[in-house]
């Protein structure tokens, strides 16, 4: 389980804290961390989160390839998408507006969505992710950089790598209808309202990342096989420094 230091506070001394974030340099494992000073000896976790943001359009491949990714290079997939569909079948307190604003094709606010992405990121043992659907919107993007920031003598507040599955509307639309399995937002009427808030909200943060250089654009055509060797080369050229 991978622990901000900071989120630890309400829990335990602040010596201790200060002891223990002196002797870590990045994110501390708070179970082996707490058994390991029970034998005084704390062992650093030596690696750095390695942070990927997966975005396009509505159906344009963005989980199918996170799966290849996951099991060539041993990511973990956390699909902002799949977190929001979990609220709602929990029926967490936020689960009636989640379905609302999903069968309407709209953004959640981003303290929701932020805030589940942060607990699984939290709760991971991993510390390469593949944050798939997000961020969708500039300030999703600007919430998620303050998240980041709180970890910024680690890791810095941007993403290592942006991919961008770059899909034609009308094979999206295609993909989406043929989905078939279940989601509330797969009508054509959803569809349509996704697209447009795809042009209008979530192009801004592409555009951003591709100023930054940290995007990588994929034509997202063909079969998922061939767009997966588009992918491939640009996690197999960081394989050496994340590990
Ligand atoms: N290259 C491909 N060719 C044809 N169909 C594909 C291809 N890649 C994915 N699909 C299919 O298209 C549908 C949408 O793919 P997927 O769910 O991966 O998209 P997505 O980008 O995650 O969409 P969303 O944003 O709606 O979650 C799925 O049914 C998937 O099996
Ligand atoms: O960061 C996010 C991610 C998703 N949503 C909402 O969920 C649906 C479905 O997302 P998928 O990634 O396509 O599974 C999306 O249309 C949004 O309504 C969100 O608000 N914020
Ligand atoms: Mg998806």
């Amino acid at each position: 389980m991978w622990r901000r230091v900071a989120s630890l506070s309400s829990s335990i001394s602040s010596s201790f804290l200060a002891q223990t974030a002196s002797r870590l340099n990045t994110w501390e494992s708070l179970t082996t961390g707490i058994a390991q000073q029970a034998k005084g000896v704390i062992a650093p976790k030596e690696k750095t989160p390695f942070i990927t943001f997966v975005l396009g359009g509505p159906g344009s491949g963005k989980g199918t390839q996170c799966i290849k990714i996951v099991e060539t290079f041993g990511f973990a997939h956390l699909s902002a998408g799949d977190l929001l569909r979990r609220e709602i079948a929990s029926k967490s307190a936020d689960g009636a507006m989640i379905l609302n604003t999903i069968k309407e094709g709209k953004i959640v606010p981003s303290q929701v969505t932020v805030k589940l992405i942060q607990k699984e990121m939290e709760l991971s043992d991993n510390h390469k992710f593949l944050i798939d659907g997000f961020p969708r919107t500039e300030e999703n993007r600007v919430s998620f950089e303050q998240i980041l920031s709180e970890w910024q003598s680690q890791i810095g507040v941007e993403p290592n790598v942006v991919l961008f599955f770059d899909c034609p509307e009308e094979e999206m639309v295609k993909r989406v209808l043929n989905r078939n399995e279940g989601r509330v937002d797969d009508n054509l009427e959803t569809i349509k309202k996704r697209l447009t808030v795809f042009q209008a909200l979530s192009l801004p943060v592409i555009n951003y990342y591709s100023e930054k250089g940290k995007l990588y654009t994929i034509k997202a055509i063909g079969t998922e096989d061939e767009i997966f060797e588009q992918v491939r080369p640009i996690f197999a050229a960081f394989e050496q420094t994340v590990g």
